[in-house]
């Protein structure tokens, strides 16, 4: 549905240049919810404003649902046939209709209330003034705003602004919608029913989305594959159970622990909390994983069969979709052959034991 092939953007400003994005490729399938996550200046707002086209990479190629936009020194080329041919901008505008865009600001028109913010790109399109009420109000019935017809921004809560943009952005029917950072000004109650909003329209429409975000709960809550961008370049890419269960990169183990209260075993290290010292007898400290592949109650198979106990310190289980991923620091105790010996089962059934 979207491919992006080795995109370079840079920005020369009177300060110098900032290489944002540094020969990007990534490819989002059609009806996925695709999440971007990284840093403040990672280059996520400039990669996702790459596939509408509101900033224009140096180089690279772009293809949006198999239109293909190859770009050469800021100018962009379309690609059929094997023939390449300046895109007009005629062709450029169809393109960026097909592609609806929400904000953390929402960027509604302040001055117009609820239907003429929904109706204004319908304005263009040659639809009668009948025809756009009637979509005005389909579309407000798929957000839950039909009550709200009449009122101004400045009257609506952030969560009821969002549902507006939302169907503004989805007036002409796009295939894909971008979302940058359209939960960050909401608080959590909001923010969880924008998400399962974008969740429904995802199923119902069938809209390929592509949302960006610093936080990993929103990804964790809707997308199906996830990009960790850092620094200009996707760092870490996949299924977003496969990222949470084994992040790989430095940065993405940060963003998987930043969403699970393991992640305070750090700081009662840094604390020389009497709760993370081992006493005598007792194993220094382990994070153990537990993903999809582990089915039996290993903790006690492995207790009973090896004479340890597991002192359990922290403890947290993700739910991602229908599948859970399990973690815990534990302290073991008993003799040291048998905690060596416990720790080399657990490895072997599949439990990933990381020496904290
Ligand atoms: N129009 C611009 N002119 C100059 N530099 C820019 C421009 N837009 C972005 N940048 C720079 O490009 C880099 C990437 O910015 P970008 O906004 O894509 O990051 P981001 O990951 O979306 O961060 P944030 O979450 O803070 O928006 C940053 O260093 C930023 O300062």
């Amino acid at each position: 549905m979207i491919e992006i092939e080795n995109v370079t953007k840079i920005f020369r400003t009177k300060a110098g240049t900032v290489e944002a994005l540094k020969d990007v490729s990534l490819k989002i399938e059609k009806g996925e919810t695709y999440g971007v996550i990284g840093y403040s200046g990672a280059g996520k707002s400039t990669l996702v404003r790459c596939i509408n086209f509101l900033e224009t990479p140096d180089i690279g190629a772009v293809t949006i649902d198999g239109t293909r936009i190859e770009i050469d020194n800021e100018k962009l080329f379309l690609v059929k046939d094997g023939e390449k041919t300046r895109l007009s901008e005629k062709s450029l505008n169809k393109l960026r209709s097909s592609i609806g865009m929400i904000f953390q600001h929402f960027n509604l028109l302040d001055r117009s209330n609820v239907f003429d913010n929904i109706a204004y790109p319908l304005k263009y399109t040659g639809k009668s003034k009948k025809e756009i009420h009637d979509r005005v109000f389909e579309l407000l019935e798929l957000v839950g705003l039909e009550s709200k017809v009449n009122a101004y921004p400045c009257e609506l809560s952030g969560g009821q602004k969002q549902r507006v943009a939302i169907a503004r952005a989805l007036a002409n029917n796009p295939k894909i919608l971008l979302s940058d950072e359209a939960t960050s000004a909401l608080d959590p109650d909001a923010t969880e029913s924008i998400l399962n909003l974008l969740k429904d329209l995802n199923k119902k429409l069938g809209v390929t989305i592509v949302v960006i975000t610093h936080e990993m709960g929103v990804i964790k809550s809707i997308c199906d594959r996830v990009a960790v961008m850092e620094k200009g370049k996707v760092v870490e890419e996949g299924r977003v159970y496969d990222i949470f269960s084994n992040p790989k990169q430095p940065i993405t183990r940060k963003f998987v622990n930043s969403t699970s209260s393991l992640s305070k075993v750090d700081e009662l290290v840094k604390k020389d909390s009497p709760l993370v010292k081992s006493q005598a007898g007792e194993s220094r400290l382990y994070r153990l994983v537990f993903d999809k592949s582990v089915n039996n109650p290993v903790i006690s198979e492995v207790s009973r069969k090896f004479n340890v106990d597991f002192n359990i310190i922290l403890a947290n289980v993700e739910a991602i979709g229908d599948q859970t991923i399990g973690a815990m620091i534990v302290k073991l105790s008993g003799e040291d052959k048998a905690i060596d010996a416990a720790l080399t089962y657990l490895s072997a059934t599949k439990v990933r034991v990381e020496a904290v």
